[in-house]
């Protein structure tokens, strides 16, 4: 991360409160929140023309690759002047938390904001408001952040600024001529928004002599560094030698070092009230220092944390196997790498009859999966395959003892009272012309609708409740294809609800293929049999007998296809000749097959395997998408 001459500059401590302005950019995906950033970068000087490339703040090569923001960033930028009295002019300390946009990161985002006083919403003059800039439009107004409505891109000739404008008015309150216009491109109007924000944004107040707290909004690994947490001052300080306490944990750490970032790290004196920098303190793991925590000084310690910390809760599970068994170990030590990165990630080692050893995964949501896939196997040379992707089910027995399953195969099969299964709210906007198709989308997925309301003539906010595991298949894929790729979706987690949910097993000759089980819905359970055996009855070889593939729930079977067995051809030497000679040897091929049938084992093709389970497609789409 830092280069060595450029720790060494010092800057001093504590700019004062009336000084700093610490905001967001709040933005669909796609709707140039890190252009518009490096534009900022520019024109406040604190990144020279040559230095500058596409997308400043995103570090990680993926994030670079494919677009999207994955941690926040904060980056401090000077703009404007100010007197101060019989001193000199000296500029504002412009503080700009860049958020992740992805309903994956909601958590993260939520915490940056908690981190700001106001917010920059963002909108592509092409295209409106979308879902995930509500949702967190709605976090920034609970969190009673000053909003900047700003329409970008209106350098396109297909920009809608009028309308759009008008659409963002009645959202936020104010008046259609108060939304600011920029091209994050161009630069233009990116000047009037950064006096905006010097004027609209309040200052930070903190108290300046309470106990130091600081709230953690992220904390990233570096390789030669350790742990570097990003954090905002509350009420306090913060200095260079000081033991601090992790709140929640009540860790103590020795602070190596403390600075800000504007845009490579500035080694400082301290932070005081409402600054935003960085600490080390030679942690190793992410885990450590908590996003959401409160930081505070061990020799003079707050007696209350700040609120609002909670752990990251892993909503979706898949398995994770390599293709090459014997690549396990180097699969184990790239969790444990990824780990020291991402405090969300769990995982426990897991085995499976069709896949052999592997690890079961936890995950934020689908994004992250395909993330973290994609890290293993790109940064760890792996080849991976990746069961279908499953919720966490509440199980409750008879007896009432609780079970908690991550994995289908633990599905207990014994006398069950409930199964509950988590549910989410949906958001949902689309053009009203595909009210009816997103509604009836939502209904196959036991969807209950909870509203409805109409930003603007032909714009239409749909809510509903629905259960996570009909979203996380390839509930996105269709909302696209049936509003043509109008529709936009956000969710947050909304609890449980109990449900008639049933575990469908796929059984070769009777052998249960554990990779195959399937929780699902009791209605649904027919429809999932018969797909899954279709579609192995493709994909598996025809052997020397012939093998039944069977989907049953408990002993009840509800679907089955048959794989032919190969015939060699007997009567290939006959020509001509006696009808009862070919019927003895057909009768002797019959008899052979059936011994054969006992004795036979099916040999499945492990790329069969991969076939049914891939779960390629299977999320991240909207990312995939922005690249065409
Ligand atoms: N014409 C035009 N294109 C823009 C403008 N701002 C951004 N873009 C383009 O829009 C696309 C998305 O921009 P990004 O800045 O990556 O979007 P983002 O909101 O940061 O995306 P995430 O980081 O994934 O949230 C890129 O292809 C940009 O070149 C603009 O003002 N005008």
């Amino acid at each position: 991360m830092p280069s060595a001459d450029l720790s060494t500059r010092i800057q001093p401590a504590a700019t004062p409160p009336e000084l700093i302005r610490n905001f967001c950019i709040i933005a669909h995906i796609d709707h140039g929140k890190s252009t518009l950033a490096d534009r900022m970068l520019q024109l406040t000087g604190v990144v020279e023309p040559r230095a500058m490339r596409a997308q400043y703040l995103d570090r990680m090569d993926i994030e670079r690759e494919r677009g999207i923001t994955i941690k926040s960033q904060a980056v401090r930028m000077p703009w404007g002047t100010h007197e101060v009295e019989g001193g000199p002019v000296v500029p504002h300390a412009l503080n700009m938390i860049d958020t992740p946009g992805h309903v994956d990161f909601t958590y993260e985002v939520s915490r940056s904001l908690a981190a700001c006083e106001g917010a920059v919403l963002l909108v592509d003059a092409a295209q409106g408001i979308e879902a995930q800039t509500l949702a967190n439009l709605y976090l920034a107004m609970e969190n009673e952040l000053e909003i900047i409505p700003v329409l970008n891109k209106i350098d396109l000739p297909a920009a809608q600024p009028e309308k759009y404008a008008e659409e963002i008015a009645k959202l936020v309150g104010g008046d259609p001529e108060d939304v600011l216009r920029v091209s994050g491109k161009t630069g233009e109007g990116v000047e009037v928004l950064l006096d905006r924000i010097v004027e609209r944004v309040p200052a930070p107040t903190g108290d300046a002599d309470a106990p130091a707290r600081a709230m953690i909004f992220d904390s990233v690994y570096d390789t030669y560094r350790g742990v570097v947490t990003y954090v905002r001052v509350i009420d306090g300080s913060l200095n260079p030698r000081e033991r601090i306490v992790m709140m929640s944990t009540r860790a103590t750490h020795e602070l190596l070092e403390i600075g800000v970032i504007s845009p490579e790290p500035i080694v400082t004196k301290g932070l005081g009230v409402g600054e935003v920098g960085y600490l080390i303190t030679g942690v190793k793991d992410v885990r450590q220092s908590k996003v959401g925590d409160t930081v505070t000084n061990m020799a003079k310690p707050a007696s209350e944390a700040l609120s609002g910390y909670s752990d990251p809760k892993p909503m979706v599970f898949s398995g994770l196997y390599p293709v090459d068994g014997s690549d396990y170990p180097t699969l184990r030590d790239a969790l444990d790498k990824l780990k020291l990165n991402d405090a969300a990630l769990n995982y426990e080692p897991e085995t499976s009859v069709a896949l052999g050893f592997g690890f079961r995964v936890g995950f934020l949501g689908l994004l992250h999966l395909e993330i973290v896939r994609e890290r293993l196997e790109r940064e760890f040379d792996l080849d991976l395959i990746s069961t279908a992707p499953n919720v966490v089910y509440d199980v409750t027995l008879e007896d009432g003892t609780p079970v908690k399953v991550t994995n289908p195969s633990e599905f207990p099969g014994g006398k069950i009272k409930t199964v509950s299964e988590p549910i989410v709210r949906a958001t949902i906007l689309a053009p009203s012309e595909f009210v009816g198709t997103v509604m009836s989308l939502c209904n196959d997925r036991r969807g209950q609708m909870n509203g409805m309301d109409y930003l603007s003539e032909d714009r239409v906010e749909l809510r509903f409740t629905l259960p996570l595991a009909e979203i996380v298949f390839d509930f996105f894929d269709q909302l696209k294809s049936r509003t043509r790729g109008y529709a936009s979706l956000d969710y947050e987690p909304s609890g449980d609800q109990v449900a008639e949910l049933v575990k469908v097993d796929i059984l070769l000759q009777g052998d249960q293929v554990d990779a195959f089980s399937a929780i699902v819905h009791k209605d649904k359970a027919y429809d999932y049999g018969v797909m899954m055996t279709a579609k192995l009855k493709e994909i598996i070889p025809r052997q020397q007998f012939e093998v039944p593939i069977q989907a049953a729930v408990g002993a009840r079977v509800i679907a089955r296809e048959t794989v032919r067995a190969m015939r060699k051809d007997v009567l290939a030497k006959c020509y001509g000749g006696d009808i009862s000679r070919k019927r003895k040897l057909l009768e002797k091929q019959k008899e052979g097959k059936k011994r054969m049938k006992n004795i036979g084992s099916v040999e499945v093709p492990k790329d069969a395997f991969i076939a049914a389970l891939s779960s390629d497609g299977v999320g991240g789409k909207e990312t995939k998408d922005k690249k065409k």
